[in-house]
């Protein structure tokens, strides 16, 4: 008799049992349908509004030991009114920043509807005590992050401690309160993709609002193929479960062309439904300027270049 899904955390060999028993990824089939998917050509008019929506989706990131409070609340800025000549340009989804710099980032907010988020936890190796974790993620919930982003212990999963991963996130996420939780599974140091598809479960079953490719400090980050593995993954446990969770690649999105790439995906595996900043997300620290010449190129029939746009 097979577990139900509510009970498969019990213990770590019914949580290990579960995730075995997922279906395989056929892994050149998943490296070929993303390559192909890549390939597809849009419209100049549904260009134009994939641009906006990427824009939407952004959560324009610094993740920097060198970061300032100066350089978040010029990116708070810029995520308020990413173009400053064109008021039509709409604002990102949210900011992402370290926990002690959340304070300056609600500040420089306010009442934008520009969302915080803070990568908690131990970012970007995870490697520390779970009170420890717990205390950083409160920190960031109590200085004001709408949105926290934690890493998986990437040791336990691959060690087959998948219970304690579990406990983990659903620790993580009962310190989170009202604030999001997406989960970072850091695909680049998983392996296969039958890890990636684990892990995503994983994740959801654990409580996670989101998953999250990578940190954007390890390579390969946010592929196609790992990013269609969890967009199947979101697309079966909304039909398992009733529940929505959202996926947001991160890390190496630089280019328009990555991020329309990005969008068909949704589009063709998880479906229209994800196509929103509140299920979709695009973690990326110097995407928004590519976002905006291209946007001003479809408008004016000529680059901007650059150097006409704040550096990120
Ligand atoms: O979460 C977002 C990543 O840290 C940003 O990575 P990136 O600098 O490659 O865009």
């Amino acid at each position: 008799m097979t577990t139900p899904l509510a009970d498969v955390a019990t213990s770590n060999v019914t949580l290990r049992a579960f995730l075995h028993g997922l279906p395989g990824v056929d892994r050149v089939g998943a490296d070929q349908r993303a390559a192909m998917l890549g390939t597809r050509s849009i419209k100049t008019t549904a260009k134009a509004e994939a641009v906006d929506l990427a824009i939407r989706m952004v959560d324009l990131t610094t993740l920097e030991g060198a970061d300032t409070p100066g350089k978040v609340r010029a990116m708070c800025a810029k995520a308020v009114r990413p173009d400053p000549s064109d008021p039509a340009v709409p604002s990102v989804a949210a900011v992402c920043v370290y926990p002690d710099l959340v304070a300056q980032a609600v500040a420089a907010l306010g009442g934008s509807g520009v969302k915080v988020a803070s990568v908690a936890t131990a970012f970007p190796s995870g490697r520390s005590s779970l009170e420890v974790k717990v205390a950083d993620t409160a920190f960031a919930v109590a200085a004001g992050a709408d949105e926290i982003d934690m890493v998986i212990d990437r040791g336990a999963f691959l060690a087959g401690d998948y219970l304690k991963v579990f406990e983990e996130i659903a620790a993580i996420k009962a310190a989170c309160g009202d604030a999001h939780l997406k989960v970072i599974l850091e695909t680049g140091e998983l392996a296969t993709y039958d890890n990636v598809r684990r892990a995503s479960w994983l994740a959801m079953l654990a409580g996670g609002d989101f998953i999250k490719t990578s940190t954007g400090k390890v390579q390969p980050a946010a592929t196609p193929p790992v990013t269609l593995v969890m967009l199947e993954a979101v697309r079966d446990f909304l039909a398992a479960t009733g529940r929505k969770v959202g996926v947001k690649p991160a890390g190496g999105i630089r280019t328009t062309k990555d991020a329309v790439k990005m969008l068909v995906l949704v589009n063709e595996t998880a479906g229209e439904g994800w196509l929103d900043p509140d299920w979709f997300r695009l973690g990326a620290s110097s995407l928004l300027n590519d976002l905006l010449m291209q946007r001003q190129k479809m408008a004016t029939g000529r680059y901007a270049g650059p150097d006409y746009f704040t550096l990120d």
